[in-house]
């Protein structure tokens, strides 16, 4: 995506408002400049008595088409700012795990804030438009006056805009480099308020956060943008004393040079101080210019990395689907290939069958989250097939799927809206049940704003809501990541000897990962992980 396809997509008339208005702006400006120079020279006009008429009447003009267009471009601007945030979150939600976790939260902040910066992309467009009019038109005239003493002052030009493009273009590396160290600055940001509690109980972790992070990064940040700043200032200087030096050609060279009158000496000089402002408009808005493509650059970036396994769009809801088997053959998924030390999971053969509570066990980094990442579709497998009842399953199809699965995570967030649209009503006799079966009966409160349940809660019982409200998703699979780690003593037995023996009563499938051997006969299989294989997977018969 370029700045103009990003145009095109957004608005197919932008060009032709473009083209009119540059037309009438040359045209007023034209007719401006030739009216002051022929006041000034004392000549005739082309209009003769209707000579303050046309002048009026092209002021009119002018003033009602920049009305309009204005108005235009502030619809515009607004369209493409929030239809291009709207887009990169769209891409975030239909991403694929990995590429999530790789692009990190900050980034998509940066990114957001990008969007605005592209905003402004039709207001620059406009002011560029206008003041490179106004350059051609003047330049235009100076030929029509005197050729040679045009292209002089064409040629000089050139040669001063070459200079500040130059000076331009180093100013855009460390743009660049500012633009990198606020990616770092996001993140540090992050880590500060995720791990506020972390932060706030080590004083060595607080100073290090800040020193060597956040204020180094923000000190380095301030000196490039302050030398970005001079080199702006400087750049703004050369361009406004670049026209003494400009008027000083025409005042002292030109009339040695070319012989030209004093009346075409003074229509030369209107004409230069008439062009000094869109030459000024246009040192302002090359620089902004300069800030859209980097935004562009970014945007791009993000995008080419989030596409990578990205699902289709998601319009509706899929229905649960309800199994007898699902079957991992030859399965294998690997985590960053082509770093040296990557893990691999493997499940040569490897079937759930419906009903089934089935426990997943192994040591630290054994393979557990990966082969649920991999069972939830987070994870796309790199080899191998996957069955529904007998059917091959695209990975499309796998991720469909998952949607017939309640998870808890061992990392469960509970969100502060409703987003699943349970009945959370004091109607639902159902969830009132569930309430005091799962011992949350006097724990529970609403949010009056939302009428959501209020997430203030200790981490066993925001697992133990967390479970009520995946049983509430009425899904035919349960999976669960180390649920009950954080449960007390009388909780956990509970959630072992009664909460999944009821699910099973209720023809649920289970998957568990557990560390709590007391209670693995609860199982119909215990399966085994190390270094990313089944090592062993024991049906207990009871
Ligand atoms: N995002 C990732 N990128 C690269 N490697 C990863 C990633 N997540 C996990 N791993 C590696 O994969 C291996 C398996 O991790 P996994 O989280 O599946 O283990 P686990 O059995 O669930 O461990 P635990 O009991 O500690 O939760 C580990 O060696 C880990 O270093």
């Amino acid at each position: 995506m370029n700045l103009l396809k990003l145009f095109q997509t957004r608005s197919r008339t932008f060009y032709v408002f473009l083209v009119i208005l540059g037309m009438v702006s040359s045209l007023t400006n034209l007719g401006i400049l030739m009216q002051i120079n022929i006041a000034l020279g004392g000549g005739a006009s082309y209009f003769g008595k209707y000579n303050v008429l046309a002048f009026a009447g092209l002021i009119v003009l002018s003033f009602f088409t920049t009305l309009y267009f204005q108005k235009y471009m502030a619809e515009l601007t607004n369209n493409i700012m929030y239809s291009l945030e709207l887009s990169i979150i769209e891409k975030v939600r239909n991403a694929s795990y990995e590429s999530f976790e790789k692009m990190g939260g900050s980034r998509l902040y940066a990114a957001v804030s990008d969007a605005r910066v592209l905003g402004r992309v039709p207001e620059i467009f406009v002011a560029i438009l206008n003041a490179a009019v106004t350059l051609i038109c003047s330049l235009g005239y100076l030929y029509w006056i005197s050729l040679w003493a045009g292209i002089t002052i064409t040629l000089l030009m050139v040669g001063l805009l070459l200079v500040y493009l130059y000076r331009n273009n180093i100013i855009e590396k460390d743009l660049n480099k500012v633009r990198d160290l606020q990616d770092n600055y996001y993140n540090s940001l992050r880590e500060l308020l995720v791990g506020f509690k972390q932060i706030r109980v080590s004083t060595l972790r607080n100073l290090n956060i800040f020193n060597k992070f956040i204020f180094t990064n923000r000190n380095k940040a301030k000196e490039l943008s302050m030398g970005v700043s001079r080199k702006y200032i400087v750049n703004e200087l050369i361009g406004v004393y670049s026209w003494y030096f400009v008027l000083g050609v025409i005042i002292f060279l030109l009339p040695v040079l070319f012989h030209i009158s004093l009346i075409q000496l003074a229509v030369f000089i209107t004409t230069i101080l008439f062009m000094m402002s869109p030459v000024s408009q246009l040192i302002v808005y090359i620089p902004s210019l300069t800030g859209i493509r980097i935004a562009l650059e970014r945007i791009n970036r993000l995008d080419g990395e989030l596409k990578v396994d990205a699902l289709p769009a998601i319009i509706a809801p899929p229905p649960f689907r309800d199994f007898t088997s699902l079957r991992f053959e030859n399965v294998s998924y690997m985590y960053s290939p082509d770093e040296k030390r990557s893990f691999e999971l493997h499940l040569p053969d490897f079937r759930i069958s419906k009903g089934e509570i089935i426990f997943v066990v192994g040591g630290n980094g054994s393979g557990k989250t990966t082969f649920i990442n991999v069972l939830t579709a987070l994870c796309r497998v790199d080899t191998g097939k996957v069955w529904l009842d007998e059917q091959e399953l695209s990975w499309e199809e796998m991720s469909l799927f998952s949607n017939s699965m309640a998870v808890v995570y061992s990392d469960h967030y509970l969100f502060t809206e409703n987003y699943d649209e349970h009945d959370l009503s004091d109607e639902n006799e159902l969830l009132q049940e569930r309430i005091e079966i799962f011992n949350l009966n006097g724990i529970l409160s609403k949010e009056a704003k939302t009428g959501n349940f209020s997430t203030k809660l200790s981490k066993g019982q925001q697992k133990r809501l967390a479970l009520m409200l995946a049983l509430t998703e009425d899904k035919p699979i349960i999976v669960l990541d180390e649920w009950a780690a954080e449960q007390d003593p009388e909780n956990r037995r509970l959630f072992y000897l009664e909460w999944l023996p009821m699910l099973k009563r209720m023809g649920k499938t289970i998957i568990a990962i557990s560390h709590d051997d007391d209670f693995f006969h609860v199982a119909d299989r215990v399966i085994r992980f190390n270094y990313g294989k089944i090592v062993s997977d024991t049906e207990l018969v009871l």
